[in-house]
């Protein structure tokens, strides 16, 4: 599968050594620089940029008829946009907050818990997120994720940073020096406190999801999820 990379920062180059291992070919390493973009040489186009310059990113591939595997966070409120463009010109996306296989179960791990705990509205349900200092937006696109799980399956109706009230269900960002990305979330009552977390060691199970995706998406047209990629139901 020939590849081109829309960001060669940290993830860019982890996705290259694990897209390399699993026989891939590396063909453009695109950055904000890069003038002539050949997009006949692509099979599949894996943005990691930066959330000013993902929609811009995905915008060409889909105009050049490349599919697109996007993992940038923090440019969600154009996502609508990109679903909108990417079916009107029979293209193939797919968006993960999180391309992990661990950080996917725990997604079905908070729906599940959040379910069960839907009509107990003694316990209180926070979230946190840590990571690494360079990391530009916050909350984590995983928190978001994570808190629409919650939101979806309980009477909060809305997160905020810092801020919680019965309806506000409030996260917790913190930046920590190299933390490639923890997730806890917690249901906390008077007498106990039920907590989920996942803890990340290192970025390779970001690459190694992204390459999975953009191998599973060959052949497809339309919007999938990594739900679709892992047969998680
Ligand atoms: N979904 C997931 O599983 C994961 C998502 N992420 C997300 O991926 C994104 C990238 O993370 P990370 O690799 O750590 O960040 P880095 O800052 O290390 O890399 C981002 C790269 O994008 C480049 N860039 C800037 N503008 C453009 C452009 N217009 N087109 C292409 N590339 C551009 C930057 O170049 P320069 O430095 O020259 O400006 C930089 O090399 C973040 O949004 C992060 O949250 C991260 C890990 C996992
Ligand atoms: O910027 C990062 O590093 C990460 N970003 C993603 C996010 O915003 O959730 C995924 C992972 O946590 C690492």
């Amino acid at each position: 599968m020939r590849i081109a990379l829309f960001g060669y920062g940290k993830m860019g180059q982890m996705i290259e050594q694990i897209a390399r291992n699993r026989g891939h070919e590396i063909v453009a390493k695109i950055d904000e620089n890069t003038q002539d973009i050949d997009f006949n040489s692509m099979d599949v186009a894996i943005d990691f940029s930066m959330p000013e310059a993902a929609f811009g990113n995905i915008t060409k591939c889909f105009n050049n008829n490349v599919p697109v595997i996007s993992g940038t966070t923090g440019w969600l409120d154009k996502y609508e946009d990109a679903i909108t463009l990417c079916n009107d010109k029979k293209g193939a996306f797919i968006y993960a907050s999180n391309f992990s296989l661990g950080v996917n179960i725990f997604f079905e791990l908070n729906n599940y818990l959040a379910k069960m705990m839907q009509n107990l509205p003694e316990y209180k349900v926070s979230l946190e997120e840590i990571h690494h200092t360079q990391k530009l937006d916050a909350p984590s696109g995983t928190a978001i994720t994570l808190a629409e799980g919650v939101i979806a399956n309980s009477n909060y109706s809305e997160w905020k940073l810092d801020n919680s009230s019965d309806t506000i269900l409030p996260i917790t960002s913190k930046r920590i020096g190299k933390v490639p990305g923890t997730h806890t979330v917690d249901y906390e009552s008077v007498v106990d406190r039920i907590s989920i977390k996942h803890t990340a060691h290192n970025r390779e199970g970001f690459a190694l999801g992204a390459v999975t995706a953009a191998e599973w998406i060959i052949g497809k047209s339309g919007v999938f999820t990594m739900r679709d990629v892992l047969n998680l139901g």
